[in-house]
């Protein structure tokens, strides 16, 4: 038995919910560019959940039922607020998302009725924890949700306790469309390998939360912004990244196990990073992005990924770079729960082989003789 190092073009299962096809990306055979340009972020989520587009009174029930699950219990709130300061805004995420599942009187129900009831609460509930865990921290109250507010105004709502703008709203709920799902990523892979021991669907998120959180993966996103501030300026940006190629580092935001001819979410993310850093006065965001770019992909022939762009159009919209991985999660719980009630529905453990290269006949030796 060989193995194949990080699984690279391994096919490990069928599915229905999304497709990578010579470098286009379609969620249930709708391109990505489509539902960028047209579509808000509900519809997507019904797309991803039932394997088509809603019709306008679906789509007004599916919007009414997402407001109406947002709320988060008061216990869980009174927990957040006792996290350690300080602690990681993914290992909070992961906690309070897993401590869900004490309060959800169906958590263990696995009839499919229920595990759809289920990904609704999850994905209404995700930003309203997010936006708690941020005002907590800072020493203020939780704003609650609103009901008649989509996701994406509802989340930047709750941050601040303002009215965000329509143009904050329409480009929040594009990156949600754009970060919904993505095929078999470590994420996904790690959400049906979880529930395909027959667990419950808390655990698979639970599992998928801990998995985005990896700077080779999610977190790449933060790390993006981190290196922008290290950055600091546009002249600043040949020696910096000189630097970090000739020491062998990895630029964070290039390169895909998927895409070698450049991720088709980025170009969004780079026209909205310009739009956005310009009307914030912050075009420098911006125009360091494009020179790092530049000189990665001049150099090693690497192109930017989702990550890339988006940590400057989330600096745009003034939210906190560290909540910039548990924002990936508020919209891929979306295609997490899509592609868990698929597995459930033709489910088989997952379970591969390892190439053993360790040593043999080996035996016991009693401790004192060690
Ligand atoms: C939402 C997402 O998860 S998108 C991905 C987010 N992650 C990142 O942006 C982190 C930076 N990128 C990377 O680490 C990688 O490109 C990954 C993890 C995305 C893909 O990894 P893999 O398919 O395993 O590619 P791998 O890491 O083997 O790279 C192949 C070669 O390209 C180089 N390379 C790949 N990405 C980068 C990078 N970002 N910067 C510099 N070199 C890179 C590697 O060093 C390696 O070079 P070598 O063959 O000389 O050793
Ligand atoms: O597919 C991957 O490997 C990572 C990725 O781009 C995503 O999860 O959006």
């Amino acid at each position: 038995m060989t193995a194949t190092k990080g699984l690279e073009g391994v096919v490990a299962a069928q599915s229905a919910v999304c497709s990578i096809i010579d470098g286009v990306l379609c969620y249930r055979g709708i391109n990505v560019d489509e539902l960028a340009e047209n579509a808000t972020f509900e519809e997507v989520v019904y797309l991803l959940w039932h394997g088509a587009l809603p019709k306008r009174d679906q789509l007004e029930a599916f919007q009414k039922e997402l407001g109406a699950n947002a709320q988060i219990p008061q216990e869980l709130i009174e927990s957040i607020r006792n996290f350690p300061e300080g602690v990681h805004s993914m290992a909070a995420l992961r906690t309070a998302v897993s401590s869900l599942a004490l309060y959800d009187k169906e958590a263990q129900e696995m009839s499919k009725e229920a595990n759809y009831r289920k990904s609704i609460r999850l994905t209404a509930q995700t930003p309203t924890i997010v936006a708690a865990y941020d005002r907590l921290r800072k020493g203020l109250e939780p704003i609650a949700p609103r009901e008649e507010y989509s996701v994406a105004k509802n989340f930047l709502y709750m941050l601040s306790g303002e009215e965000p703008s329509d143009t904050a709203v329409k480009a929040f709920d594009t990156a949600l469309i754009l970060h919904a799902d993505h095929e078999f990523n470590a994420s996904t892979f790690s959400a049906r390998v979880t529930v395909a021991t027959l667990t419950d669907i808390y655990s698979g998120v639970v599992s998928a939360i801990g998995t985005l959180k990896g700077p080779l993966h999610g977190g790449a996103n933060e790390a993006v912004a981190t290196m922008l501030e290290k950055i600091g300026s546009v002249n600043r940006v040949v020696p910096y990244i000189r630097q970090a190629l000739d020491n062998k580092e990895k630029i964070m935001g290039f390169g895909h196990r998927v895409y070698k001819d450049g991720d088709p979410r980025a170009k969004w993310l780079r026209r909205m990073s310009k739009e956005l850093t310009e009307q914030q006065g912050k075009t420098e965001l911006y125009e360091m992005s494009v020179e790092i770019e530049e000189m990665v992909t001049g150099e090693k022939g690497l192109k930017p990924n989702v990550d890339f762009y988006s940590a400057s159009v989330y600096v745009s919209l003034g939210l906190a770079i560290d909540l910039f991985t548990p924002i990936f999660a508020i919209s891929r719980m979306s295609g997490w729960t899509a592609h868990i009630m698929e597995q459930y529905e033709n489910n088989r453990l997952i379970r591969p082989r390892a190439d053993y290269i360790g040593p043999v006949n080996q035996h016991f030796i009693p401790i004192d003789q060690r």
